[in-house]
């Protein structure tokens, strides 16, 4: 399940996974969940990272450590100041803290104001919000990047119209995670927009 160690962070960050595996109360990804995110930002040598519901950091630790490999960071945003803390403190024990710029805001006020460029989307806060997510990350998303969700699976309000539209650009392919239950969407940027063509 844990990608091979090859260093003193691999051994530090895999020692706080595994202490914390069932710890995680706060809407966190399962550990297979974070795997396949890891996975993917290996793969692919994603560098500018953004996640949208840190909670208290389960995910964004995932994240990170890849991130520790590509030599990229990660920015993940959270609403709750409590759920906050806890991940910040979260990331120094697991010695990922400074691959991650944690903010304490609201996602939909921040996500329009970030700066881009970004090349992987992790989009795990309120799931009738995904698709407005979406709309305000494309144009920051680089040509080979992704946007990734999760929850897909889950039949909530939201979840539905994200994916209808998502899948509908021709500009992007969405496919499914194997493995996660929850379910997470891939949908990588094939070109830029190609309305105007
Ligand atoms: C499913 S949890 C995230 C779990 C996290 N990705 C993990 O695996 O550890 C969703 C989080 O999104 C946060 N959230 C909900 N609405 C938000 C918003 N508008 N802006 C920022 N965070 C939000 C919630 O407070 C909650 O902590």
């Amino acid at each position: 399940q844990f990608p091979k160690e090859e260093n003193s962070l691999d051994r530090k960050v895999k020692a706080f996974l595994e202490e914390n595996a069932n710890n995680w109360r706060d809407m966190n990804v399962p550990l297979s969940d974070g795997k396949i995110l890891y996975d993917l930002i290996i793969e692919n040598k994603y560098t500018q990272a953004v996640e949208i519901g840190t909670s208290t950091g389960h995910s964004a630790i995932w994240i990170a450590w890849a991130l520790s490999k590509t030599g990229g960071k990660l920015i993940t945003i959270e609403i709750d100041k409590e759920r906050y803390v806890q991940a910040k403190a979260n990331f120094k024990k697991a010695g990922v803290h400074k691959y991650i710029d944690a903010r304490l805001a609201d996602a939909h006020e921040l996500v329009p104001q970030l700066p881009g460029k970004y090349d992987f989307v992790f989009s795990d806060a309120d799931k009738f919000w995904y698709k407005n997510y979406f709309i305000d990350m494309d144009p920051k998303l680089k040509v080979g990047g992704c946007f990734a969700a999760h929850n897909t699976a889950m039949r909530v309000p939201g979840v539905g119209d994200f994916l209808e539209y998502v899948e509908s650009l021709k500009n992007y392919e969405t496919t499914f995670a194997r493995g996660s239950r929850s379910g997470i969407s891939i949908s990588l940027k094939k070109a830029d927009n190609t309305k105007k063509n």
